[in-house]
Formats: C-alpha cells, sequence, structure tokens
C-alpha cells in the first residue's frame, strides 16, 4: 500500500512522527510536506496529497493541522476524496467500514502520539464493508458530479 501524508506546520511533529512510524513498518509513504515548523497555509499540503490519491498513484493519504479541520475540509474538495477527521478509534475503523474513506485527518494540537499510531494502525488495517455502504458511497460521488467542476 502507498501512502501520501502532508501537515502544515500545526501538524508538523505529528506527522513526522507517523511518517517515521511508518516506514519502520515497511509501507511505503511518500512525504509531501511541509518539511518545517515554519507557519504555512493547509490548503496547500491538502490539495497535493488529495490530488495525489485521487489521481491513483496512492491509495491512501494522512493529512494533519493544529485541528485536522481545515485541511479535511480542504482535502474533500477535491474530486474522490472521501477524507475523514478522527480523534477515537470506533470512528476510525468505521469510516474504513462505512464511508471507504481514502484519506485521514488528525488534528496535531488536539490528539498524542499513542493515540495518533492507534488510529493510524486502526484506519490503515480495517477494510471497506461494502454492501448497503457501497449504495452511499456511489451517492456521494453523484453529488460530486452534481457540484463539481463545469
Ligand atoms: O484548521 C486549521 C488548522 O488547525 C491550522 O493548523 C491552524 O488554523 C493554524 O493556526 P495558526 O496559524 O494560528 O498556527
Amino acid at each position: 500500500m502507498k501512502i501520501a501524508i502532508g501537515s502544515d506546520h500545526g501538524g508538523y511533529a505529528l506527522k513526522e512522527l507517523i511518517y517515521k512510524h511508518l516506514v519502520d513498518q515497511e509501507y511505503e509513504v511518500t512525504d509531501f510536506g511541509t518539511h518545517e515548523e515554519e507557519s504555512c497555509d493547509y490548503p496547500v499540503y491538502a490539495q497535493k496529497v488529495a490530488e495525489a490519491v485521487a489521481a491513483g498513484k496512492y491509495q491512501r493519504g494522512i493529512l494533519l493541522c493544529g485541528t485536522g479541520i481545515g485541511i479535511s475540509i480542504a482535502a474533500n474538495k477535491v474530486p474522490g476524496i472521501r477524507c475523514a477527521l478522527v480523534s477515537d478509534c470506533y470512528s476510525a475503523r468505521s469510516t474504513r467500514q462505512h464511508n471507504d474513506s481514502n484519506v485521514l485527518a488528525l488534528g496535531g494540537r488536539v490528539i498524542g502520539p499513542e493515540l495518533a499510531l492507534e488510529l493510524v494502525k486502526v484506519w490503515l488495517e480495517t477494510s471497506f464493508d461494502g454492501g448497503r455502504h457501497q449504495r452511499r458511497v456511489d451517492l456521494i460521488t453523484q453529488l460530486e458530479a452534481t457540484y463539481g467542476r463545469q
């Protein structure tokens, strides 16, 4: 599984930790930045990771900002992206089973490192359930077509 990861300055420290952990776990991970703690703009990194995932170059993406909110909002503007902001294991598991989320968003100023690594593990290892959930994901895709670029 190829994973794209990115953050703004608010998620930088936790992004670095997650990146190193995934590399240690022998995942194929590409870090799209930011590469320093200096203040920057989260939509830039949301776009880089979301476009890479939407294009099929990566199977999953992980995004972090201070709260995880801004970067998830931005990522979800890219067609084909289902970005889920989570801070508990039940939601991390459910969003894979029910929403087939392809990008995970985390808040670097909200959750601690141990919880973050657990959320990433659960999210990466959980499969989509399909069935009735596929119908709902298809409806989301239809919404994109309705409101997408003309
Ligand atoms: O949703 C947005 C993120 O939490 C940003 O990381 C946050 O807004 C950055 O704030 P500041 O520029 O005050 O560090």
